[in-house]
């Protein structure tokens, strides 16, 4: 495909999500009506495609409208190109600038703060309440890609001898500040999941601010240890990393979990799943991680078509439903236990304002630790908090 062609399918499939289609069916149905597309096509589409979505209100004013197309001649003019060079019309490119669309050429200095922000007004005044003078700062690093980060499993190699592993596939990296495990991928992160150091378990792709958190736990040696919300079991495989315990996961979608056998056998340990009826008959946990459902905005920069998505109705959902996992979870951890509750929300009525609900109604807890990440420290945003049950 031609980069004009390339731009004219971003234009199509994000007509597709303006429309309501999520971002990721709409990026597959395109490749399966693509067939001519190869795999740098579809990554190249797919960047369009999101880049276009992390910025969509400031490339939306540059290119005049809120129309895939409109917000593609933005996605240019941010870039100080001329549309007219891919417009041509010719192949398959795009139809040549109408006069109107040429006219709409505004002075990229008169665009106004809430439209160069790239965030929903309304969500603004929260991050602002939950980050003061670093909101700024977050909203702008939310325009941008995320790097890729993998997780060095140092239970089967050290960190330089991953590395260089990764490098015999020409997959470039370089070690973290933030988390000791991570190594930042510098070139090539589309080879990592081909590559003999994944395949062989070596490493897992997951973010910094995800390891850091991790890394935060204070996972007891030899304890009980339950993942509630374990998704796909990121963070339990990072705590198996980390110590020798007996690890159960769970999760309210049985589905979401089906991959974890075979990953926890690839890294070379063992988690037991669980249901909810198998944990209310079974003993308490010296430990339980809450790695709660959220409104992602911390991870806005993986998934942006959420930013847009996003309303003040489902953040009052998600808050209820989080309040509600934390009751459920203090009824599982044993006498003089933790409960580590995690999320990646920049938000404060996630965050700071569920733990202090969660300890006014609970005299007999109190917070040991607490971790605030923003994409400002280099991964996404998340937020953790310990909470430690008396003895008795
Ligand atoms: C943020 S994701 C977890 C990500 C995962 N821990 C990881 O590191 O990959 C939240 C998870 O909570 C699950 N969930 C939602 N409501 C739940 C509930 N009431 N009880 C348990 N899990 C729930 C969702 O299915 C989802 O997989």
């Amino acid at each position: 495909m031609t980069p004009a062609a390339r731009v004219a399918a971003a234009i199509g499939i994000l007509d597709e999500i303006f429309a309501g289609a999520p971002a990721e069916r709409a990026l597959t149905r395109w490749a399966r009506g693509s067939r001519f597309a190869g795999s740098k096509d579809r990554a190249a589409v797919r960047d369009h495609v999101f880049d276009a979505l992390r910025c969509r209100s400031s490339f939306g004013w540059l290119g005049g409208g809120e129309t895939g197309r409109a917000v593609m001649i933005g996605a240019l003019r941010s870039q100080g190109l001329a549309p007219e060079t891919l417009f041509t019309g010719e192949g398959h490119a795009p139809a040549p600038l109408s006069a109107a669309e040429r006219a709409a050429l505004p002075d990229p200095s008169e665009m106004p703060r809430a439209v160069a922000r790239d965030l929903p007004e309304w969500i603004w005044p929260l991050v602002q309440q939950a980050h003061g003078a670093a909101a700024d700062g977050i909203a702008e690093a939310l325009r941008h890609r995320a790097p890729v980060f993998l997780r060095v499993n140092t239970r089967k190699q050290g960190i330089e001898a991953a590395r260089e592993n990764l490098l015999a596939d020409n997959i470039e990296t370089r070690p973290h500040p933030l988390a000791q495990a991570a190594l930042e991928v510098t070139a090539n992160a589309r080879r990592v999941q081909a590559s003999a150091a994944y395949r062989d378990g070596l490493v897992e792709l997951q973010d910094v601010g995800s390891q850091a958190l991790v890394e935060a736990l204070p996972l007891p040696e030899g304890g009980r240890i339950l993942d509630y919300c374990a998704g796909g079991g990121g963070k339990s495989l990072a705590m198996a990393a980390r110590v020798t315990a007996e690890f159960v996961a769970h999760d309210a979608s049985a589905a979401r979990m089906k991959d974890l056998p075979e990953r926890a056998a690839r890294a070379g340990v063992e988690i037991r799943r669980a249901t909810g009826a198998e944990l209310r008959a079974g003993r308490p946990f010296d430990l339980v991680l809450a790695d709660v459902p959220c409104s992602g905005t911390g991870a806005w920069r993986r998934s942006p078509d959420s930013k847009w998505r996003f309303d003040a109705n489902a953040l009052q959902d998600l808050v209820d439903v989080q309040a509600g996992i934390l009751r459920s979870c203090r009824d599982l951890v044993s006498p003089g236990g933790g409960l580590a509750y995690a999320t990646c929300s920049l938000l404060d009525q996630e965050n700071r304002q569920q733990i202090e609900r969660f300890l006014s109604e609970n005299a007999d807890w109190h917070e040991e630790k607490r971790l605030s990440l923003t994409p400002l420290d280099g991964g996404d945003g998340f937020f953790l908090s310990v909470l430690r049950r008396k003895t008795e």
